[in-house]
């Protein structure tokens, strides 16, 4: 855990930028943006459990930071994947329907303070609507792995 921490892409205290690379459309208005790591063996180095801050523009120029829970892991190297509910007049949402790929989103983090250890419990309950599944995505994935 602790390597991840020392060689993890994010910097809590201020924004770095990631390349969109891929985004494909999931649904009407769901999208999977996959955003490039300096290196191919780069790690995010976000805990399971935890979520990033993406920083935008809304439609009136305004900035906007807003949290997301990637639903790749640290064992995905190379790139982070984001699932984004892109609402009509959701500020944020506003940012992703206008990202394309080579442009840039700025992230910080970690964030949050539930941290997972895989075997911490026996059982999990989880309930979670929309995109609240992304964050029960990623501990479901770490519980598989
Ligand atoms: C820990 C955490 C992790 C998250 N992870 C994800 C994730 O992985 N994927 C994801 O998609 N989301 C995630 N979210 C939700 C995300 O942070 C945002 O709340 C979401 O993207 C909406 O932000 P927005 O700025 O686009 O919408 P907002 O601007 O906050 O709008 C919210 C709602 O209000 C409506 N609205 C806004 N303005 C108006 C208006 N003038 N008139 C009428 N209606 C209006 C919008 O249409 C929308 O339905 C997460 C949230 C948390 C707390």
């Amino acid at each position: 855990m602790l390597s991840y921490v020392l060689l993890g892409c994010l910097d809590p205290e201020n924004f770095r930028e990631f390349k969109l690379v891929k985004r494909q459309q999931l649904s009407h208005n769901v999208a999977k943006f996959t955003f490039e790591l300096p290196t191919p063996t780069s790690v995010l180095g976000l805990p399971i459990g935890q979520h990033i801050s993406c920083r935008g523009k809304d439609s009136q120029g305004e900035e906007v930071i807003k949290p997301y829970t990637p639903t790749t892991l640290d064992s995905d190297v190379g790139h982070f994947e984001l699932v984004i509910k892109m609402y009509p007049q959701g500020r944020m949402s506003h940012h992703f329907r206008e990202l394309r790929v080579g442009d840039y989103l700025a992230v910080k983090g970690p964030k949050g303070r539930f941290r997972y250890q895989p075997g911490q419990v026996r059982a999990f309950g989880m309930i979670a609507g929309g995109s609240g599944i992304t964050p029960m995505f990623q501990v479901c994935q770490s519980f598989v792995n």
